[in-house]
């Protein structure tokens, strides 16, 4: 049964329940049903081209989301993000970083430019479900081949709209992360719904097993040179690249490859005595969902690997190689999600904007001496990159690989072939 509650309605129109106050370990209410007004009476009253019932989302705070399903049907559970990128919705969908996650668009309209078969970062969707406010009435763009709604529907995935996903944020945001259910099953009560999500966590669980490959393989690139770019910034020479795929995103496979390497992509559990007997020219540990400190397996491959070749990690890779040299993560309150984060890079001064997808960070403060912290995410001072010279090991918390996103940090990649190269001279 749902709580009543008063509301209040902001400038915007949307109905807000007043009085709610989450607080995690101890919600204040069981469940208070917030609604969202139509957005203008002229586009609810034009017939949607896709078919659409209704569904619920129900945070473990107590809040019900009524809502309209735009994918496909079923229930599933969740931690629920944020990410403020204006589009690129398409590369979000098929990043495995999110495997676990619902993703909150904040952007209010989504679904514009369809989707198309090059900008995919991974073979599956592993997120749980997308969350919007909007979707477009009309996919208008050249590369498109499909809707947003025909694409969630084909891969059974969960996507709802028409609900107030800037209260949400807010919420969000003031309270930290929140676990969440997303149904569009009628015969689930809210309060099953509410125990779902106050049962399960995302901490502490392995979520890379699932979305790593399974057999390694060498990685042919199909980027059509037309979209390449920085060409000019490489040196001829190919690089053999081992490349770790915790979760790996294609783009961060089409910029090594662009700059001159050869990468053949391993399982998680590759060992690293194998790896070591290809003879690499540099290893990457990539990107990858979940809680870093869940995957003791991995911080134990990274370990075998230090000092034996030039290392570069990527977010889930460099929250490993943070662990590794002897540092500890922690969970943030609600983690990086978007395409604006300003980053400092500390030797040089320049402040790039960068993508970014991460809900844990390494702690500056454990990291033993030598280990420099070389970029800084400027909206809470985070750590946002590391290096250990003696080593040969450089990382980022964020994504030079952009994808969806700026290219400001394209130029990471150059610096990787740079430690490769020197690394190769002195040996
Ligand atoms: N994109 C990533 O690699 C994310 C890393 C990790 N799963 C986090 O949320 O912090």
């Amino acid at each position: 049964m749902a709580a009543t509650t008063t509301t209040t309605t902001t400038p915007l129109g949307f109905v807000l329940p007043t009085g709610l106050s989450p607080r995690r370990g101890g919600f204040r209410f069981s469940l208070v049903r917030c609604s969202a007004s139509p957005l203008t009476s002229s586009t609810a009253s034009v017939e949607k081209p896709w078919s659409s019932y209704n569904a619920r989302l129900v945070l473990e705070d107590g809040s019900i989301w009524p809502a309209k399903s735009f994918g496909a049907p079923g229930t599933r559970v969740a931690e629920l993000v944020f990410n403020t990128s204006l589009t690129g919705y398409q590369e979000i969908l098929t990043d495995p970083s999110y495997a676990g996650q619902f993703v909150l668009m904040t952007n209010p309209q989504i679904g514009n430019t369809g989707v198309n078969l090059d900008d995919e970062e991974s073979e599956q969707c592993f997120l749980a479900g997308l969350v919007i406010r909007s979707l477009s009435i009309s996919t208008s763009n050249w590369r498109c081949t499909k809707t947003l709604a025909d694409y969630l529907t084909e891969r059974n995935l969960m996507g709802i709209y028409d609900l107030d996903t800037r209260a949400i944020t807010r919420r969000l945001r003031e309270e930290g992360s929140l676990n969440g259910v997303l149904s569009t099953e009628q015969t689930k009560t809210d309060d099953e719904l509410l125990q779902m999500s106050r049962s399960w966590d995302i901490v502490g669980i392995d979520l890379i097993s699932d979305v790593s490959c399974k057999s390694p393989y060498e990685w042919v690139d199909k980027t059509d040179p037309e979209w390449d770019f920085n060409t000019n910034t490489r040196d001829g020479k190919s690089y053999r690249v081992i490349a770790y795929d915790f979760g790996i995103k294609h783009n961060i496979l089409r910029r090594l490859s662009s700059y001159g390497c050869q990468i053949t992509v391993v399982p998680s559990t590759f060992p690293a005595s194998e790896a070591l007997k290809m003879n690499p020219d540099g290893i990457l540990f990539s990107n990858g969902p979940g809680d870093p400190s869940a995957v003791p397996y991995a911080v134990e491959t990274v370990k075998e690997l230090l000092g034996k070749a030039p290392v570069y990690g990527i977010c889930m890779g460099h929250q490993l190689l943070g662990q590794a040299l002897g540092g500890k993560t922690y969970k943030m309150k609600f983690g990086h999600h978007g395409g604006n984060h300003p980053v400092r890079n500390n030797r040089t001064g320049q402040v790039e904007i960068s993508a970014q997808n991460h809900n844990y960070a390494v702690d500056p403060a454990s990291l033993p001496g030598g280990v420099e912290v070389t970029h800084v995410n400027l909206n809470d001072g985070s750590c946002a990159g590391l290096s250990f010279p003696a080593m040969n090991v450089m990382s980022l918390q964020y994504h030079p690989e952009a994808s969806p996103g700026p290219h400001d940090s394209d130029n990471a990649f150059r610096e990787f072939i740079e430690l490769m190269k020197r690394s190769k001279q002195s040996s």
